[in-house]
């Protein structure tokens, strides 16, 4: 089933600008795509565009289901004057979620990012890694059909990367779709179904990494493939 369907002629920051131009693409139930490109190729363009976040936009995103994504952005966004705890219960509020275990998963997931000991804390006083592992939690507890996640492997520890992983892969398996930003490739390689690689706002390739190889370095690492894609670019 398809979760979500991205089909832009462009987008951009003020109307004279196409800063992304012919973005195509699906991501279906289960699947993990990971968005690849160099800085300023339009990756959080990509992604702010899905999240409905710029005003010029030509083109239609279609999100399936019941539409409820979740977005973990590169840099934590949260409410200075709440708590880790009155977070969680924004978020529960926020989206109308019933389910009875719904603290209990909380807690597990608290103790499994080692965040007890802040549970009561304002966010403010936590560092980039702990502000991140909040966003995350968040985004798990309300069980989106989407995620959206913005460069997810810089910042946390090791442990805590393992264990990202290892929900991540729980969520497919329950179906959720996951378009994850990085610039972590070999990460990214192991992990990812599919790729799309962006360079100067437009989508350059896309697809498995084998297809990936087919368009530029046979049997080549996917760094290799994105160095060959940054050498071959267009001037
Ligand atoms: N708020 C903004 N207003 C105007 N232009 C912007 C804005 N944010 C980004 N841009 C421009 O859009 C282009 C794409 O930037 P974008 O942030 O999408 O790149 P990116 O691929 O996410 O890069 P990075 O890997 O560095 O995060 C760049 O030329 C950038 O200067």
């Amino acid at each position: 089933m398809e979760i979500l369907c991205v089909d832009l002629h462009h987008a951009g920051y003020s109307d004279n600008k196409k800063t992304i131009k012919n973005i195509h693409f699906q991501l279906q139930q289960g699947e993990l795509v990971g968005l690849i490109g160099p800085n300023g190729a339009g990756k959080s363009t990509i992604i702010k565009t899905i999240l409905g976040l710029l005003e010029e936009v030509d083109g239609e995103i279609n999100i399936a289901g019941n539409n409820r994504y979740a977005y973990i952005p590169e840099h934590p966004v949260y409410y200075e004057e709440f708590t880790l705890w009155e977070h969680i219960e924004l978020a529960k509020a926020v989206n109308n979620i019933e389910d009875a275990n719904f603290y209990q998963r909380a807690e597990q997931l608290i103790s499994l990012f080692r965040l007890e000991h802040v549970k009561h804390h304002f966010p403010g006083s936590f560092s980039k890694g702990m502000q991140q592992k909040l966003m995350i939690i968040v985004a798990i507890l309300i069980k989106p059909t989407l995620y959206i996640v913005d460069e997810p492997f810089i910042g946390l520890d090791p442990k805590a990367i393992k264990d990202f992983l290892s929900i991540i892969d729980e969520e497919r398996q329950r179906g959720a779709a996951i378009l994850m930003s990085t610039h972590v490739l070999d990460t990214a390689e192991k992990i990812c179904d599919r790729f799309l690689l962006v360079n100067q706002g437009e989508l350059i390739a896309a697809g498995t990494l084998d297809e990936v190889r087919a368009v530029s370095v046979p049997e080549a690492s996917l760094m290799d493939c994105f160095y060959y894609f940054m050498e071959n670019e267009k001037r």
